[in-house]
């Protein structure tokens, strides 16, 4: 019925205060407030309605993105929430909270605003800025190819230095080298931060990036030279379809040499390469920076398809009804706790290992200033690792959560299957999950590589220097409750890192061409480096339901024994009972709107049956009662059947 709450009772077996897990979720009062007041705007905003996205096609589906996009940025002005979150908050968020669905937007903030920011010098940035941050220009950022995405050092573009007219030219010399995916390229953004080869007086001087502007500000028609376009549907309905990844190629397209970003390294006049003692790669800077956002990104994701998920579980009944009572709740089956429960600890240490992560990040940014460099391949290895963890682990964990809904999770009106669809691109853009990965296998092995030099590792690898010790570990649980002490766990997780990777490190020295062992061992130090990124994120149950789901790595490495195993397993049990009388209250902290979840089965009222019944009936396959083409194909048939069987 109406306004029940049909959750109430499970809301009321909180054991915490659900008021202040959602400060500690949002990350501050203040955060709090300004995400719930936009949450509110939004789902009271009819030009932010999106259950219609289902049926729309491309082109309508585009035009309703950018009325979205135009109508989020009027918002963020007239309520001048622009700057209001934290420095750090590009307008991105802002309108991402608005509009909730990939938009161009999302690139010009998220990488063309980031790019100029690291890469330009300040005369660059006082250019390019302001006319970004007043969206007088929109920006996107080309660096795939069709030839080449993750292999950056591969892409075939070229700007070659013409010192007689003090331009590069900017070319596509190869059908490969088009650019070909980026975000907001294919029909909006005026300009781009083009990744090229720097060509100067025959000599390559390798991947640089260029601004370089596409259409004209007048009619929106591309440049001379400029050939531009969409790739075409992706994958899902609505889901990314709403973004223009574009495809474009230059033929000798002429820019000013101020436009090549020059932060990193210079182009004098007189065309000289001057290369300032930093590390070439940053200009990989904007790619670090995302990925620190994706994984902040994963648990919202992650934790918006759990509330679908435990909301439902609550409200679903099946099998164990005595003499005519009420069915058993599904969330108190073992089977589907151990299925949500770990996904629920998840999106909360993901949550937690985002906040870490971003102050890496800012702490590396800081040290960059500085001319300090001695925390970047903690930071490269860190944001890629853990980009990798998290969106993996929460692409796996978006469909599990469709499977614990059964066959209602399938239907669009759940929001499962669109939040899928929009979300799994992320276990490949920003760098394929395996090939960052193998970044972070490549950092391990130079760590225990080094340990032989006195090399103290720090950070992230710091564990590695307590090898000696780690590698005679053997766990000394002796029962289930031991497993919740967090220095027992930890120690687990850093003897299982250390040995798996001293076992690659061991096995590579085998080969007389390292790079050859690094390729035949690939899977093995990919196993290794998820180990290591693992130990990151440890929490307590999302520590003990990977423990569980690894146990082979922790027998096999000898840490554990398979009595301790079982005591984990007994122990994970234990937990989920108590997570279980606070499940609906840890998902209700997430203080997501209705409107935001996009799910009938997510409802905070829990009113599902009624609202699914409802639903169903405005499908416009239910616009007339026999549908268009069963007169046409099926009803002659049927007749002739008919005709044919009467003879
Ligand atoms: C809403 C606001 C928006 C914000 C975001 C919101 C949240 C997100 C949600 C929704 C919006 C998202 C929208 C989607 C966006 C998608 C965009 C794109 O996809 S842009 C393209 C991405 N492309 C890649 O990522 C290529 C991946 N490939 C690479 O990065 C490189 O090719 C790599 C690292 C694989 C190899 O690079 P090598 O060949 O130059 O380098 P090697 O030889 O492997 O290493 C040389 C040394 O450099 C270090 N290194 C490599 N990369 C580094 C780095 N980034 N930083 C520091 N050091 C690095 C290495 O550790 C190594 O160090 P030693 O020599 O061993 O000490
Ligand atoms: C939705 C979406 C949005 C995107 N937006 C942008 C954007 O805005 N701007 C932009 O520049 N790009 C963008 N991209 C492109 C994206 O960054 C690339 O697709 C991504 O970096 C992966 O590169 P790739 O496509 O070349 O994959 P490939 O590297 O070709 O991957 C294919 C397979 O090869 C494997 N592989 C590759 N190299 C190795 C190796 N050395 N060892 C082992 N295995 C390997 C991979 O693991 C994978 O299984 C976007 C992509 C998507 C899907």
């Amino acid at each position: 019925m109406e306004g029940v709450d049909h959750l109430a009772f499970e809301r009321n077996k909180a054991q915490f205060d659900v008021d202040e897990m959602k400060i500690v979720w949002a990350g501050s009062r203040e955060d709090f407030e300004l995400s719930d007041r936009i949450s509110r705007l939004v789902a009271s905003d009819p030009v932010f309605r999106k259950d219609d996205r289902a049926a729309l096609g491309r082109k309508e589906l585009f035009k309703n993105t950018l009325r979205k996009a135009a109508h989020a940025w009027k918002r963020v002005i007239e309520l001048r929430l622009s700057g209001e979150f934290s420095a750090l908050e590009p307008e991105a968020y802002k309108l991402r909270a608005f509009v909730d669905q990939p938009a161009f937007t999302d690139l010009h903030w998220g990488m063309f605003v980031p790019a100029i920011q690291g890469q330009g010098t300040d005369e660059q940035q006082q250019k390019w800025l302001p006319l970004a941050y007043r969206m007088q220009i929109i920006g996107c950022y080309a660096q795939t190819e069709l030839g080449h995405g993750s292999n950056v050092q591969g892409l075939e573009t070229t700007a070659t230095f013409d010192p007689k007219t003090d331009e590069f030219v900017i070319h596509s010399p190869t059908l490969t080298s088009s650019k070909w995916w980026p975000g907001g390229l294919g029909k909006v953004s005026t300009h781009a931060v083009v990744y090229a080869r720097l060509i100067i007086d025959g000599q390559d001087y390798g991947v640089h990036g260029f601004i370089v502007q596409l259409r004209s500000l007048d009619d929106h028609l591309p440049l001379p030279g400029i050939t531009i376009g969409d790739i075409g549907m992706k994958f899902g309905n609505a889901a990314y379809n709403t973004m223009d990844n574009g495809v474009l190629t230059f033929d000798h397209v002429r820019i000013p040499r101020n436009q090549m970003l020059m932060r990193v390294s210079q182009v004098t006049r007189e065309g000289k390469y001057v290369h300032s003692n930093v590390p070439r790669q940053l200009v990989y800077g904007t790619m670090v920076y995302v990925r620190q956002k994706i994984v902040a990104d994963a648990s919202v994701a992650l934790s918006r398809a759990v509330c679908i998920a435990t909301r439902y579980s609550a409200v679903r009944r099946q099998f164990g009804s005595h003499n005519g009572g009420l069915e058993t709740q599904v969330i108190d089956y073992k089977t589907q706790q151990s299925r949500l429960f770990p996904l629920l600890a998840s999106a909360y240490a993901f949550r937690f290992v985002g906040e870490w992560l971003l102050w890496l990040y800012t702490d590396v940014t800081e040290r960059l200033k500085a001319k300090d460099f001695s925390t970047l391949p903690e930071a490269h290895a860190c944001t890629a690792g853990l980009k990798s963890l998290t969106t993996t682990a929460t692409a796996d964990g978006i469909e599990e959560c469709r499977k614990l809904c059964g066959g209602h999770g399938y239907l669009c009106s759940s929001g499962l299957p669109e939040l899928f669809a929009v979300y799994v691109p992320a276990c490949t853009y920003e760098g394929d999950n395996i090939v960052l990965l193998l970044q972070v296998a490549r950092h391990l092995v130079k760590t225990v590589s080094q340990l032989s030099t006195g090399n103290k590792p720090v950070g992230t690898t710091a564990y590695m220097a307590r090898l000696e010790q780690l590698l005679q570990y053997h766990s000394d649980v002796k029962k289930a409750e031991d497993w919740l002490k967090p220095n027992v766990v930890l120690e687990a997780f850093e003897a299982r890192a250390a040995r798996m990777c001293v076992a690659c490190a061991q096995n590579l020295s085998k080969f007389s061409n390292p790079e050859e062992g690094f390729q035949e061992l690939a899977a093995d130090l990919v196993e290794a480096a998820v180990a290591h990124c693992q130990l990151i994120v440890v929490s307590n149950v999302y520590a003990l339901s990977l423990l569980h789901k690894h146990l082979g790595d922790f027998i096999s490495t000898g840490c554990i024994d398979p009595k301790q195993g079982s005591l984990a397993n007994e122990q994970l049990r234990n937990l989920y009972s108590q997570v279980r009388p606070n499940a609906v209250a840890l998902v209700d902290a997430y203080n997501y709107t209705d409107h935001y979840l996009g799910s009938i089965l997510g409802r905070y009222d829990g009113n599902v049956y009624p609202k699914l019944y409802e639903e169903a009936w405005k499908d416009p396959l239910n616009d007339s009662i026999v549908p268009d083409g069963f007169k046409e194909y099926i009803q002659p048939l049927l007749k002739q059947q008919l005709r044919n069987a009467r003879l």
